[in-house]
């Protein structure tokens, strides 16, 4: 007999986040022998590989909305790919093997796997294209707004910190159509951080108080930005958002995936509809949120993973595991 459940109980929202742990650890592991070995496809099949088999064996009814691509052009993990057993919770998952494809081919630090899941039917599909985001810790839920300028912002997000703010870090992505938004950062006397890759960390350390980051703001993946809201979302940071088709294809792909209006503002509640949800993540390199895979004697991995789950739970978690 197939069991369809929501997520909404708190046990089931935590053995869930448990068993998509094990997911993103034996994915971490599958891709540490192609670390730094310059082969960025093999790394991410690798990865892909493993999360599927592991995540086959949970006791649910599984979506990818977020995934390694359309069914003709991935042939695992597919958006709209079913996984589980067929047991178990409706949930909607967003997965991406390896946050960072060209840090882990290259051997530099930051790569990760990560994985956000929650209540079928509530995460936004959003099409592999260009995101405008903004992201910040719990203090400042409610002081950004992606249409006013990032001088603008960066002044609500000082007064609801009780800085000032020259006090201000900026994470943002090193890219040349990052220029504006470096040179804003600059003029108010505050302090950037760049990354040369991975934005969904530099997202989750706006609400890590040890990370030391006020505020990321960029333009990414769309992917990554819809996984970023749900860590935010678990942390009680705040995230806002808007698609930047590049052209009219893009544009028509997301009026294909039901979005009307693809250039409007996308809230945080917005892209994540439920508080039933949760993120993990692991370590592939080292990286400013946790340590890389490691191989100890005998055959044994260490793996450094993070689990943040929102609703009625809200915590975070750092695990770390020897396999
Ligand atoms: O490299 P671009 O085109 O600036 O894209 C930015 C995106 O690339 C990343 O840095 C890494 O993405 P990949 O894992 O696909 O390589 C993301 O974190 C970010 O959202």
């Amino acid at each position: 007999m197939l069991i369809r459940t929501s997520i909404s109980s708190k046990e089931c929202v935590q053995t869930l986040a448990i068993d998509f742990l094990a997911v993103a650890q034996r994915a971490a592991i599958a891709s540490y022998p192609w670390i730094g070995k310059g082969d960025k496809n093999a790394a991410d099949g690798a990865g892909t590989e493993a999360m599927r088999n592991q995540m086959s064996l949970i006791d649910m009814n599984g979506r990818i909305v977020i995934g390694e691509g359309e069914m003709d052009e991935a042939p695992m993990l597919y958006i709209g790919e079913e996984l589980g057993t067929g047991n178990g919770p409706e949930v909607d998952i967003a997965v991406d093997p390896v946050e960072g494809t060209s840090l882990m081919a290259k051997g530099q630090d930051n790569s990760l796997v990560v994985i956000a899941a929650a209540t079928k039917g509530s995460l936004l599909h959003a099409p592999d294209m260009y995101m405008k985001k903004v992201a910040v810790g719990p203090k400042a839920k409610g002081a950004i707004n992606i249409d006013a300028s990032l001088t603008e912002n960066m002044k609500s997000v000082a007064k609801a910190l009780g800085k000032d703010v020259t006090e201000l870090t900026v994470m943002i992505q090193d890219r040349p159509r990052h220029h504006d938004l470096i040179q804003q950062v600059f003029a108010a006397g505050a302090r950037v951080k760049l990354f040369s890759d991975g934005d969904v960390t530099g997202a989750i350390a706006t609400a890590i108080e040890e990370m030391d980051i006020d505020i990321l703001v960029g333009t990414g993946g769309a992917p990554e930005g819809v996984i970023a809201a749900v860590a935010l979302k678990c942390l009680g940071g705040d995230f806002q958002a808007k698609l930047v088709p590049q052209n009219q294809e893009e544009f028509d792909r997301c009026l294909q995936m039901g979005l009307t209006d693809p250039e409007k503002v996308l809230t945080i509640d917005g892209i994540v509809k439920s508080d039933d949800c949760f993120f993990v993540a692991t370590g592939i390199t080292d990286g400013a949120l946790l340590k890389g895979v490691r191989k100890k004697e005998a055959g044994v991995m260490l793996t450094h993973s993070f689990i943040a789950i929102g609703g009625s739970i809200k915590n975070f978690q750092f695990i770390e595991a020897r396999h």
